[in-house]
Protein backbone atom coordinates (compact mmCIF):
# COMPACT_ATOMS: atom_id res chain seq x y z
CA UNK A 1 0.00 0.00 0.00
CA UNK A 2 1.37 3.37 -1.12
CA UNK A 3 1.64 6.08 2.07
CA UNK A 4 1.26 9.92 1.09
CA UNK A 5 3.15 11.96 3.26
CA UNK A 6 0.88 14.80 4.37
CA UNK A 7 2.06 18.06 6.12
CA UNK A 8 2.41 18.17 10.36
CA UNK A 9 0.15 20.26 12.19
CA UNK A 10 1.73 22.56 14.78
CA UNK A 11 1.00 19.83 17.54
CA UNK A 12 2.51 17.31 15.93
CA UNK A 13 5.67 19.39 14.95
CA UNK A 14 6.08 20.41 18.65
CA UNK A 15 5.42 17.25 19.48
CA UNK A 16 8.53 16.11 17.30
CA UNK A 17 10.97 18.81 18.32
CA UNK A 18 9.60 18.22 22.41
CA UNK A 19 10.63 14.29 21.69
CA UNK A 20 13.95 15.08 20.13
CA UNK A 21 14.81 17.74 23.21
CA UNK A 22 13.56 14.63 25.69
CA UNK A 23 15.79 12.05 23.22
CA UNK A 24 19.08 14.13 24.12
CA UNK A 25 18.43 14.17 27.52
CA UNK A 26 18.29 10.08 27.28
CA UNK A 27 21.78 10.36 25.34
CA UNK A 28 22.94 12.44 28.01
CA UNK A 29 20.83 11.00 30.95
CA UNK A 30 24.16 9.64 32.52
CA UNK A 31 26.06 13.20 32.92
CA UNK A 32 23.42 14.37 35.81
CA UNK A 33 24.16 10.66 38.09
CA UNK A 34 27.85 10.94 37.36
CA UNK A 35 28.42 15.05 38.19
CA UNK A 36 26.97 14.47 41.37
CA UNK A 37 28.85 11.41 42.23
CA UNK A 38 32.17 13.78 41.35
CA UNK A 39 30.34 16.26 43.76
CA UNK A 40 30.31 13.93 46.51
CA UNK A 41 34.22 12.56 45.77
CA UNK A 42 35.12 16.41 45.59
CA UNK A 43 33.67 17.39 48.86
CA UNK A 44 32.11 20.38 47.88
CA UNK A 45 28.84 20.46 50.10
CA UNK A 46 31.45 19.48 52.62
CA UNK A 47 33.41 22.43 52.06
CA UNK A 48 30.68 24.89 52.02
CA UNK A 49 29.08 22.91 55.37
CA UNK A 50 32.61 23.49 57.05
CA UNK A 51 32.91 27.18 55.74
CA UNK A 52 29.27 28.03 57.68
CA UNK A 53 28.77 30.53 54.51
CA UNK A 54 28.41 30.55 50.56
CA UNK A 55 31.60 29.98 49.35
CA UNK A 56 33.39 31.67 46.15
CA UNK A 57 35.03 29.82 43.57
CA UNK A 58 38.30 30.92 44.27
CA UNK A 59 38.00 29.80 48.02
CA UNK A 60 36.15 26.58 46.68
CA UNK A 61 38.98 25.49 44.34
CA UNK A 62 41.90 26.83 46.72
CA UNK A 63 40.26 23.96 49.24
CA UNK A 64 39.41 21.46 46.94
CA UNK A 65 42.58 21.72 45.20
CA UNK A 66 40.93 21.28 41.94
CA UNK A 67 41.73 23.16 38.26
CA UNK A 68 39.29 26.13 38.56
CA UNK A 69 37.76 26.37 35.18
CA UNK A 70 37.02 22.68 35.49
CA UNK A 71 35.22 23.26 38.62
CA UNK A 72 33.25 26.19 37.33
CA UNK A 73 31.82 23.87 34.63
CA UNK A 74 31.16 21.29 37.57
CA UNK A 75 29.07 24.28 39.35
CA UNK A 76 27.37 25.88 36.37
CA UNK A 77 26.27 21.99 35.72
CA UNK A 78 25.07 21.61 39.37
CA UNK A 79 23.81 25.22 40.12
CA UNK A 80 21.61 24.54 36.49
CA UNK A 81 20.45 21.95 38.20
CA UNK A 82 19.62 23.35 41.65
CA UNK A 83 21.83 21.79 43.53
CA UNK A 84 23.63 24.43 44.86
CA UNK A 85 22.58 28.09 44.81
CA UNK A 86 24.86 30.70 42.55
CA UNK A 87 24.61 34.25 44.86
CA UNK A 88 25.24 36.89 42.26
CA UNK A 89 25.74 35.15 38.87
CA UNK A 90 26.62 38.15 36.90
CA UNK A 91 30.29 39.02 38.86
CA UNK A 92 33.86 37.58 37.61
CA UNK A 93 34.20 33.83 37.34
CA UNK A 94 36.53 33.70 40.54
CA UNK A 95 34.07 35.85 43.14
CA UNK A 96 31.08 33.66 42.12
CA UNK A 97 29.85 32.41 45.34
CA UNK A 98 27.75 29.23 45.50
CA UNK A 99 25.50 28.34 48.77
CA UNK A 100 24.00 25.30 49.86
CA UNK A 101 20.47 24.15 49.20
CA UNK A 102 18.68 21.57 50.76
CA UNK A 103 19.36 18.98 47.89
CA UNK A 104 23.41 20.12 48.44
CA UNK A 105 23.16 18.60 52.36
CA UNK A 106 21.98 15.06 50.95
CA UNK A 107 25.39 15.20 49.17
CA UNK A 108 27.98 15.73 52.38
CA UNK A 109 29.76 12.83 53.17
CA UNK A 110 28.28 12.12 56.80
CA UNK A 111 25.27 12.80 58.44
CA UNK A 112 21.99 11.77 59.49
CA UNK A 113 20.00 13.52 56.17
CA UNK A 114 23.37 12.00 54.34
CA UNK A 115 22.04 10.33 50.67
CA UNK A 116 25.56 10.19 49.56
CA UNK A 117 26.48 6.63 50.22
CA UNK A 118 23.58 5.79 48.61
CA UNK A 119 24.23 7.79 45.64
CA UNK A 120 28.30 6.64 45.47
CA UNK A 121 26.69 3.01 45.72
CA UNK A 122 24.27 2.91 42.93
CA UNK A 123 27.27 4.92 40.65
CA UNK A 124 29.50 2.22 41.64
CA UNK A 125 31.31 0.82 38.43
CA UNK A 126 30.51 -2.99 39.69
CA UNK A 127 26.43 -1.53 39.78
CA UNK A 128 26.56 0.30 36.79
CA UNK A 129 28.37 -2.80 34.97
CA UNK A 130 25.45 -4.77 35.42
CA UNK A 131 23.12 -2.14 34.21
CA UNK A 132 25.28 -2.40 30.83
CA UNK A 133 23.95 -6.45 30.47
CA UNK A 134 20.46 -5.75 30.86
CA UNK A 135 19.38 -6.17 27.13
CA UNK A 136 21.66 -9.36 27.57
CA UNK A 137 20.03 -10.55 30.71
CA UNK A 138 16.53 -10.30 28.87
CA UNK A 139 17.34 -11.32 25.42
CA UNK A 140 20.69 -12.78 24.04
CA UNK A 141 24.55 -11.85 24.31
CA UNK A 142 25.07 -9.07 21.86
CA UNK A 143 28.95 -7.28 22.40
CA UNK A 144 29.31 -5.29 19.78
CA UNK A 145 32.96 -3.76 19.44
CA UNK A 146 33.09 -0.40 20.97
CA UNK A 147 34.56 0.90 17.39
CA UNK A 148 30.84 -0.09 16.31
CA UNK A 149 29.14 1.29 18.81
CA UNK A 150 30.59 4.28 18.60
CA UNK A 151 30.53 4.54 14.49
CA UNK A 152 26.76 3.59 14.67
CA UNK A 153 25.78 6.42 17.40
CA UNK A 154 27.16 8.94 15.55
CA UNK A 155 25.86 7.88 12.04
CA UNK A 156 22.48 8.16 14.15
CA UNK A 157 23.40 11.63 14.75
CA UNK A 158 24.68 12.79 11.57
CA UNK A 159 20.86 11.28 10.57
CA UNK A 160 19.39 13.53 12.76
CA UNK A 161 21.42 16.81 12.44
CA UNK A 162 22.20 16.78 8.73
CA UNK A 163 19.16 17.59 7.39
CA UNK A 164 18.77 20.31 9.72
CA UNK A 165 22.08 21.60 8.50
CA UNK A 166 20.72 21.92 5.32
CA UNK A 167 17.03 23.02 5.65
CA UNK A 168 19.02 25.84 7.45
CA UNK A 169 22.06 26.76 5.50
CA UNK A 170 22.34 25.09 2.43
CA UNK A 171 23.30 28.27 0.30
CA UNK A 172 26.48 27.82 2.58
CA UNK A 173 27.39 24.74 0.52
CA UNK A 174 27.08 26.88 -2.90
CA UNK A 175 30.12 26.86 -5.70
CA UNK A 176 31.62 23.80 -3.10
CA UNK A 177 32.53 21.09 -5.63
CA UNK A 178 35.04 19.32 -3.24
CA UNK A 179 34.24 18.53 0.41
CA UNK A 180 36.77 16.85 2.89
CA UNK A 181 34.53 15.38 6.38
CA UNK A 182 37.20 15.88 8.64
CA UNK A 183 37.12 13.17 11.80
CA UNK A 184 33.37 11.73 8.73
CA UNK A 185 33.08 8.54 11.10
CA UNK A 186 31.48 6.06 8.95
CA UNK A 187 30.78 8.68 6.15
CA UNK A 188 26.98 9.12 6.77
CA UNK A 189 27.39 12.47 7.01
CA UNK A 190 28.63 13.01 3.76
CA UNK A 191 26.58 10.97 2.39
CA UNK A 192 23.35 12.78 3.12
CA UNK A 193 25.45 16.19 2.19
CA UNK A 194 26.33 15.17 -1.50
CA UNK A 195 23.15 13.57 -2.05
CA UNK A 196 21.43 17.31 -1.06
CA UNK A 197 23.57 19.05 -2.40
CA UNK A 198 24.05 17.32 -6.36
CA UNK A 199 27.11 20.13 -7.42
CA UNK A 200 29.33 18.35 -4.56
CA UNK A 201 31.60 16.48 -7.33
CA UNK A 202 33.32 15.08 -4.42
CA UNK A 203 33.30 14.12 -1.04
CA UNK A 204 36.08 13.04 0.74
CA UNK A 205 34.96 10.86 4.08
CA UNK A 206 38.60 11.38 6.27
CA UNK A 207 39.14 9.44 9.58
CA UNK A 208 41.55 7.06 11.32
CA UNK A 209 42.56 4.32 8.80
CA UNK A 210 40.56 1.85 11.17
CA UNK A 211 37.40 3.73 10.91
CA UNK A 212 37.01 4.34 7.17
CA UNK A 213 38.07 0.78 6.50
CA UNK A 214 34.48 -0.15 7.68
CA UNK A 215 32.50 2.61 6.38
CA UNK A 216 30.39 2.57 3.95
CA UNK A 217 30.64 3.00 0.51
CA UNK A 218 28.14 5.77 -1.49
CA UNK A 219 27.99 8.01 -4.72
CA UNK A 220 30.74 10.78 -4.92
CA UNK A 221 32.31 9.67 -1.86
CA UNK A 222 36.04 8.52 -1.05
CA UNK A 223 36.95 7.40 2.16
CA UNK A 224 40.34 7.86 2.99
CA UNK A 225 42.62 7.07 5.84
CA UNK A 226 44.97 9.19 7.75
CA UNK A 227 45.76 11.92 10.79
CA UNK A 228 44.00 14.96 11.53
CA UNK A 229 47.26 15.99 13.25
CA UNK A 230 49.40 15.30 10.03
CA UNK A 231 47.93 16.44 7.41
CA UNK A 232 44.34 16.78 5.59
CA UNK A 233 42.88 16.07 2.10
CA UNK A 234 43.07 19.27 0.36
CA UNK A 235 39.29 20.63 -1.00
CA UNK A 236 37.24 23.65 -1.44
CA UNK A 237 35.86 23.44 1.68
CA UNK A 238 36.11 21.01 5.19
CA UNK A 239 33.65 20.01 7.24
CA UNK A 240 34.18 18.99 11.11
CA UNK A 241 30.57 17.61 13.08
CA UNK A 242 31.00 16.35 16.91
CA UNK A 243 34.90 15.85 16.41
CA UNK A 244 36.59 19.08 18.20
CA UNK A 245 34.45 18.88 20.94
CA UNK A 246 36.78 15.46 21.63
CA UNK A 247 39.97 17.74 21.88
CA UNK A 248 41.15 20.87 24.56
CA UNK A 249 42.36 24.02 22.65
CA UNK A 250 45.55 23.12 21.94
CA UNK A 251 45.10 20.09 19.99
CA UNK A 252 41.70 22.11 18.63
CA UNK A 253 44.24 24.54 17.14
CA UNK A 254 46.48 21.77 15.87
CA UNK A 255 43.22 20.74 13.92
CA UNK A 256 42.13 24.43 12.98
CA UNK A 257 45.85 24.75 11.10
CA UNK A 258 45.78 21.54 9.06
CA UNK A 259 42.09 22.54 8.02
CA UNK A 260 43.30 25.67 6.97
CA UNK A 261 46.29 24.42 5.02
CA UNK A 262 43.48 21.58 3.50
CA UNK A 263 41.10 24.54 1.78
CA UNK A 264 42.13 27.53 -0.41
CA UNK A 265 43.35 30.88 1.33
CA UNK A 266 41.00 32.89 -0.85
CA UNK A 267 37.61 31.20 -0.83
CA UNK A 268 37.83 27.71 1.05
CA UNK A 269 35.30 27.69 4.07
CA UNK A 270 35.32 25.65 7.26
CA UNK A 271 31.95 24.14 7.91
CA UNK A 272 31.84 23.44 12.38
CA UNK A 273 28.82 21.45 13.63
CA UNK A 274 28.97 21.57 17.16
CA UNK A 275 26.82 22.77 19.76
CA UNK A 276 27.54 26.08 21.50
CA UNK A 277 27.41 26.76 25.77
CA UNK A 278 25.42 30.00 25.53
CA UNK A 279 27.13 32.10 28.01
CA UNK A 280 24.52 34.66 28.80
CA UNK A 281 21.25 33.13 31.24
CA UNK A 282 18.81 35.24 29.31
CA UNK A 283 19.97 33.37 25.98
CA UNK A 284 19.47 30.23 27.58
CA UNK A 285 17.00 27.85 26.03
CA UNK A 286 15.08 24.37 25.87
CA UNK A 287 18.68 22.79 24.95
CA UNK A 288 20.83 24.30 27.28
CA UNK A 289 20.19 21.46 29.62
CA UNK A 290 21.54 19.09 27.19
CA UNK A 291 24.37 21.11 26.25
CA UNK A 292 25.50 21.31 30.03
CA UNK A 293 25.25 17.53 30.06
CA UNK A 294 27.08 17.25 26.99
CA UNK A 295 29.61 19.44 28.43
CA UNK A 296 30.05 16.92 31.47
CA UNK A 297 29.99 13.84 29.04
CA UNK A 298 33.13 15.44 27.18
CA UNK A 299 34.79 15.83 30.46
CA UNK A 300 33.91 12.39 31.56
CA UNK A 301 35.05 10.62 28.22
CA UNK A 302 38.01 12.78 27.35
CA UNK A 303 40.65 14.26 29.05
CA UNK A 304 40.74 17.39 27.70
CA UNK A 305 37.67 17.91 25.41
CA UNK A 306 34.52 20.50 26.10
CA UNK A 307 31.72 21.77 24.85
CA UNK A 308 32.60 25.76 23.74
CA UNK A 309 31.10 28.67 24.47
CA UNK A 310 31.05 31.31 21.68
CA UNK A 311 34.04 32.87 23.30
CA UNK A 312 35.91 29.67 23.28
CA UNK A 313 35.28 29.36 19.26
CA UNK A 314 36.31 32.66 18.83
CA UNK A 315 39.77 31.96 20.42
CA UNK A 316 40.69 28.90 19.42
CA UNK A 317 39.50 29.69 15.27
CA UNK A 318 41.55 33.41 15.76
CA UNK A 319 44.42 30.99 17.23
CA UNK A 320 44.34 29.06 14.22
CA UNK A 321 44.55 31.65 11.77
CA UNK A 322 40.92 32.24 10.82
CA UNK A 323 40.53 35.77 9.52
CA UNK A 324 36.14 35.80 10.52
CA UNK A 325 33.92 32.92 11.37
CA UNK A 326 29.76 33.84 11.88
CA UNK A 327 27.13 31.16 13.71
CA UNK A 328 24.05 30.01 12.39
CA UNK A 329 21.65 28.31 14.84
CA UNK A 330 19.99 25.43 13.21
CA UNK A 331 17.38 23.20 14.47
CA UNK A 332 19.65 21.08 16.42
CA UNK A 333 21.65 20.93 19.30
CA UNK A 334 24.42 21.68 17.34
CA UNK A 335 24.50 25.12 15.85
CA UNK A 336 26.48 25.65 12.15
CA UNK A 337 30.34 27.71 12.34
CA UNK A 338 31.61 29.39 9.35
CA UNK A 339 35.02 30.21 9.30
CA UNK A 340 37.23 31.46 6.57
CA UNK A 341 41.12 31.77 6.03
C1 LIG B 1 32.69 11.87 17.82
S1 LIG B 1 33.18 11.14 16.32
C2 LIG B 1 32.36 12.11 15.10
C3 LIG B 1 32.08 11.38 13.81
C4 LIG B 1 31.35 12.17 12.73
N1 LIG B 1 32.00 13.43 12.44
C5 LIG B 1 29.90 12.42 13.09
O1 LIG B 1 29.63 13.41 13.79
O2 LIG B 1 29.04 11.63 12.71
C6 LIG B 1 34.86 11.70 16.18
C7 LIG B 1 35.57 11.11 15.01
O3 LIG B 1 36.91 11.64 14.97
C8 LIG B 1 37.74 10.60 14.51
N2 LIG B 1 39.15 10.86 14.85
C9 LIG B 1 39.72 10.82 16.09
N3 LIG B 1 41.03 11.07 16.00
C10 LIG B 1 41.31 11.27 14.68
C11 LIG B 1 42.49 11.59 13.98
N4 LIG B 1 43.65 11.74 14.61
N5 LIG B 1 42.42 11.74 12.62
C12 LIG B 1 41.23 11.58 11.97
N6 LIG B 1 40.06 11.30 12.61
C13 LIG B 1 40.11 11.14 13.95
C14 LIG B 1 37.19 9.38 15.22
O4 LIG B 1 37.64 8.15 14.64
C15 LIG B 1 35.69 9.60 15.07
O5 LIG B 1 35.17 9.02 13.92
Amino acid sequence: MEHTQRELTLEEKEEEEHAKVEGWKYVLGFSKIAVVKCAIELGIADAIENHGSPMTLLELSSTLKCDLSSLYRIMRFLVHHQIFNEIQPKIQLGSKSYAQTALSRLLLKSGKTSMAALILMESSPVMLASWHGLSSLVQGNANPGHSKLINEAMACDARLSLPAVIESCLEVFNGIETIVDVGGGDGTCLSLLVKACPWITRGINFDLPHVVCVAKKSDRVENVGGDMFDCIPKADAAIMKFVLHDWGDEECIRILKNCREAIPEDKGKLIIVEAIIEEDEIKEDKLTDVKLMMDMAMMAHTSTGKVRTLKEWGYVLTEAGFSRHSVTPINAVQSVIHAFP
